[in-house]
């Protein structure tokens, strides 16, 4: 049963409009820089928003789906990467670095046992990945609802660090196969049309993870509850972003959302809580195929195409200066009166 989430705030983003009209600049110019001022306007109930502080989570798990060939690598990656980013080495970790975010990795499914990785490596195993999608439930509902319960977790510790900006990446070979088939059953499309090449599968992979996701939708209907849909064909870190765009937007905190692994889970949020996408813009369009339709679907237009594919949170951290021109710019253009400029006739 959805619960009432608070709603951006329409008399904040009126002015907003309003103030972007009076700028010394022709009507609508800024575009889509325009429109970011005032979405963030609404969030924070301001006609001119505040720069925000961005915080990183990084979800990270396996999945069973591996049995099946569906990825250009092995497994062992995605324990080898939750170490890479404990020591700073990945993408993730110099783009946080660069804006000053703080990271979070939180291990919600990896197969292997971590060693203790410091403070910002979160043990948070809900198991020990999933099972095999293809022929079984990747989890249980109780495995869902409690990896959903992790993510909701780590959007409290990001906003009570301090941040205004929420960020959930993730970090799972297998991923893009669970997140195909979700992206599938929640926007009513074919395998075909979803899956993609991932991390880098050729013609005969795709193919193959066309026919995997095919054979794991049969399970469902579109009367399946979305916990279960979620249980048959989802992944632990998955569920997890999807707990913390609710939580997130339960708090009423926006969050960015990065590419097509973090669509499903906002599609997934979207199923349980369809009001949680009024606090979500999308950062970038991924290479991944599927991944426009699943936008769409959510009502977000991404801000930029850079060809991205990494997943981790990138392209949303990418994205962050273009946010802070755009508020810049909102909050300091002068405006036709204060500058004496004629207005249009
Ligand atoms: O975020 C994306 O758009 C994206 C697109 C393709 C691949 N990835 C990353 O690649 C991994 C999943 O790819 P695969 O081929 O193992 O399913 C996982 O760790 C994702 O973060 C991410
Ligand atoms: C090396 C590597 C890094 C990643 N980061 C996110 N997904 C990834 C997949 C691979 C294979």
């Amino acid at each position: 049963m959805p619960t009432s989430l608070p709603i951006p705030d329409h008399i904040a983003l009126l002015a907003a409009q309003a103030r972007q009209n009076r700028l010394t600049k022709p009507t609508g110019s800024l575009g889509m820089l325009e429109d970011i001022a005032c979405r963030f306007a609404a969030w924070q109930q301001r006609e001119i928003p505040q720069l925000p502080h961005a915080a990183i989570t990084v979800f990270a798990a396996d999945h069973g789906v591996t049995a099946e060939g569906v990825s250009a690598y092995p497994s062992a990656v995605t324990a080898e990467m939750v170490k890479n980013f404990a020591a700073g080495g990945a993408a993730i970790c110099v783009l946080a670095r660069q804006h000053n975010a703080r990271l979070e990795v939180v291990d919600v499914g990896v197969a292997s046992t971590l060693p203790p990785l410091g403070e910002h490596v979160v043990d948070a195993k809900v198991m020990t990945g999933t099972h095999n999608l293809a022929v079984q439930a990747a989890m249980s509902r109780e495995q869902a609802q409690d990896a959903l319960e992790a993510g909701r977790a780590a959007a409290r510790r990001a906003i009570d660090a301090g941040a205004t900006l929420l960020i959930a990446g993730d970090m799972g070979i297998g991923n893009t196969t669970a997140s195909a088939a979700l992206i599938c059953h929640f926007c009513a499309l074919p395998a075909a049309t979803v899956v993609g090449r991932g991390t880098g599968v050729d013609d005969a992979g795709v193919q193959l993870k066309a026919r995997v996701v095919e054979a794991a939708l049969a399970r469902l209907t579109q009367d399946t509850e979305s916990l279960t849909v979620l249980a048959e064909v989802g992944g632990l870190e998955i569920a997890a972003m999807a707990g913390f765009y609710l939580e997130g937007a339960r708090l009423g905190m926006p969050s960015l959302v990065d590419g097509f692994i973090a669509a499903a889970a906002a599609l997934v949020a979207q199923a349980l809580e369809p009001d949680c996408t009024l606090w979500l813009m999308a950062s970038h369009r991924s290479q991944e195929t599927g991944h426009l339709a699943a936008l769409a679907h959510l009502g977000l237009i991404p801000l930029v195409d850079f060809r991205l594919r990494l997943g981790e949170g990138s392209g949303a951290a990418l994205v962050l200066p273009l946010i802070a021109s755009a508020i810049l710019l909102h909050g300091e253009m002068a405006t036709f009166d204060s500058a004496g400029v004629s207005d249009k006739a």
